[in-house]
């Protein structure tokens, strides 16, 4: 469930007087997403969505984000596009949270991951890359390899109750993905979305029923960093079957046609193990940190870290790019 903050009728048509998108004809509640509240609407100019932003989201942030999802937009890339209101100005507060409207975005998210979605994502993800590139502002990634430790210490105390022994696994893999982690500068940097998770990427069928994707959704972890750590999050998130065996086949195809759209450098190839290895921890100590510090009854949906382990594990054991389909 997340819409955290409730909106009421009379609250929500003042607040779309601001916007040139005509009149209030509907709008409910999104049940899906742990972060924001998101309502869909529907006003007499269109379908829109209504996102506001809760606790975990930075204000002073918002604009930096909203930004790249305008500078994605205008350079070919499908996703929401913040809507401005009539005094120019797309961030503003509803119900004692920042809040914007962005354009709908046709099609789903897939709920079972297959084959034929792994082209696609690696074409979406180096287009992604490239028309990030004109987009000046920077913003440092606050989950990368400095945010690691200190996640780890505050899930410390607790930590070995979700599995025994686990913070001194943790600590010994943080330990070695840390020595080998590619030096500043030596590998290509960019804006990366960080969190393309199959929840963020809508896909539609084209006539001969093959998934085309339609858009890209939720840049709230968009930050600037190594340009292929983004693709190690995706075999992360994509390329592992129920049991978790992962599907090399599916990374491969994936890496593929990244490479196709965006040439990988030999040494960002030669990276990939461990971009994945940090990939795993970094969604394992997120999830760690929730699990072991949401107290009961949080607005905070909760994610299994154990999950996030056992992929670890597994790019802990690869050691060649070419044992994760690279
Ligand atoms: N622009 C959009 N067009 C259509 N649907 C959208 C759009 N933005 C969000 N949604 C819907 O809202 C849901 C939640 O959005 P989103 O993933 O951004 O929420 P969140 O709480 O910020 O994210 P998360 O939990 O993934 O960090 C999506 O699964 C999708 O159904
Ligand atoms: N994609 C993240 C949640 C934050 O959007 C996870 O699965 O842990």
């Amino acid at each position: 469930m997340a819409v955290y903050t409730e909106v009421t009728d009379e609250a929500l048509c003042a607040f779309l007087e601001a916007y040139p998108i005509g009149e209030l004809v509907a709008f409910r509640g999104i049940a899906e997403g742990v972060e924001n509240s998101n309502y869909q609407l529907k006003t007499t100019g269109g379908d829109f969505i209504l996102t506001l932003y809760e606790k975990r989201v930075d204000p002073t942030e918002l604009p930096w984000f909203l930004g790249l999802m305008r500078h994605l937009a205008a350079h070919g890339v499908e996703c929401p596009q913040p809507v401005s209101g009539r005094d120019g100005e797309a961030l503003r507060e509803l119900a004692g949270r920042p809040a914007a409207i962005c354009t709908f975005l046709p099609g789903v998210w897939p709920r079972r991951v297959r084959g034929e979605h792994a082209a696609p994502l690696g074409d979406a993800l180096a287009g992604l890359h490239l028309a990030g590139q004109g987009y000046a502002a920077t913003r440092a990634n606050a989950l990368g390899p400095l945010g690691w430790q200190p996640l780890l210490g505050l899930c410390r105390k607790d930590g070995d109750s979700v599995q025994p022994g686990l913070i001194a696994e943790l600590d010994a893999a943080l330990a070695g993905i840390l020595a080998a982690w590619p030096a500043p500068g030596s590998l290509p940097e960019g804006h990366i979305h960080a969190d393309l998770f199959p929840d963020n990427v809508f896909f539609l069928e084209d006539e001969a029923g093959k998934p085309r994707i339609s858009g890209l959704i939720d840049f709230y972890f968009a930050c600037t960093d190594l340009l292929a750590y983004d693709l190690a999050v995706c075999l992360n998130a994509w390329c592992f079957e129920p049991d978790y065996s992962f599907n090399v086949t599916r990374a491969s195809a994936m890496i593929r046609a990244y490479s196709a759209r965006r040439p990988l450098l030999p040494a960002e190839r030669a990276a990939l193990p461990v971009l994945c290895r940090g990939a795993a921890l970094r969604f394992l100590l997120t999830r760690l940190f929730d699990w072991v510090n949401t107290p009961p009854g949080a607005m905070v949906t909760r994610k299994d870290p154990l999950e996030y382990m056992r992929k670890l594990r597994f790019f802990l054991s690869a050691e060649t790019p070419e044992a994760i389909g690279g």
